[in-house]
């Protein structure tokens, strides 16, 4: 099948994760904040059709979007907060709506909202899909040319179990999306008063075995912290990165998606998914 390649966007990157409430939408959104910040073109789409929280996140709730012509097509026109393009399912659909909808009906729904989106010309566009590996993951997966997957996981077992048949749907050869790597999200509790602290909650090391068995780059570990919990649930995205530890997870996340990544030793992966070996 012919991929449609989005006209004005240099880089579609997915974020999903196998399991629900693991932070993918706060990943997203502190993605496409820090790569704004970078100075690049960036939007996000919310195509978390049965749980949009970008909205939120954005505070930017009960809004609806404009509509205008562009070359005699009906365009909607996204909003734009911290230099963001925003669009979500959630601006279109009311929520109690969009939950009936099943497979198709949402695959498409999702589709179209990409596809008549006015973008504009974007270095980046971040679309948040929902938790699992439903029709909408595979609509986007093999009718998108996308630049890559970003997993994101919880360090506890079954976050990674679960994460593991996702990546291992991803990486089919029909599906042929680069997994980019793994961000492990509330890898320690770090308090705000004292983020040099870690507290281990959820055990250690669950996102670095992972990756290490798909091989794919560990991108980030992010803290769980009190604020960052406040800061998304009341839509102040802007304080994200006022905690040192999630800075330098953000941080390290673009950086690891800008550049190529050491993996293992004497051996390198690029963000577009090919390894190669380093002399
Ligand atoms: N590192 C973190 N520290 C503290 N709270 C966090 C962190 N990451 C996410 N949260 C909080 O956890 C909750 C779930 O986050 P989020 O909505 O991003 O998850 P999700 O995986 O997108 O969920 P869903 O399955 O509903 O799509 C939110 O209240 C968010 O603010």
């Amino acid at each position: 099948m012919e991929k449609i390649t989005l006209p004005g966007i240099k880089n579609l990157i997915i974020v999903a994760s196998g399991k629900g409430g693991v932070g993918k939408s706060t990943v997203a959104a502190g993605l496409a904040l820090r790569l704004a910040m970078e100075g690049f073109k960036t939007g996000i789409m919310d195509g978390d059709i049965y749980g949009p929280s970008i909205p939120t996140l954005f505070n930017m709730g009960n809004q609806t979007p404009d509509y205008h012509q562009e070359e005699g097509k009906t365009r909607i026109v996204p909003f734009e907060k911290f230099g963001i393009k925003v669009m979500s399912i959630g601006f279109l659909v009311e929520p109690e709506k969009a939950i009936l909808w099943r497979g198709p009906l949402a695959s498409n729904g999702l589709k179209q909202i990409l596809t008549d989106t006015a973008w504009g010309e974007l270095d980046y566009l971040i679309v948040d899909t929902p938790p699992g590996t439903g029709d909408i993951h595979l609509t986007l997966l093999q009718q998108f040319t996308a630049k890559g997957v970003i997993m994101v996981t919880t360090p506890q077992a079954v976050a990674i179990a679960d994460v593991q048949k996702a990546i291992a749907m991803f990486q089919d050869p029909h599906v042929g999306v680069p997994v980019m790597g793994v961000v492990e999200n509330m890898a320690w509790f770090s308090p705000s008063a004292h983020p040099d602290e870690k507290y281990l909650l959820f055990g250690q090391g669950g996102g670095a075995k992972m990756a290490a068995q798909f091989n794919i780059p560990l991108l980030a570990q992010i803290p769980m912290s009190e604020t960052m919990c406040e800061t998304c649930d009341t839509g102040k995205l802007e304080r994200l990165f006022e905690h040192p530890g999630v800075k330098a997870a953000f941080d390290q996340l673009v950086d690891g998606i800008l550049n190529p990544r050491m993996l293992f030793k004497g051996s390198v992966k690029a963000a577009n998914g090919k390894s190669f070996l380093l002399k």
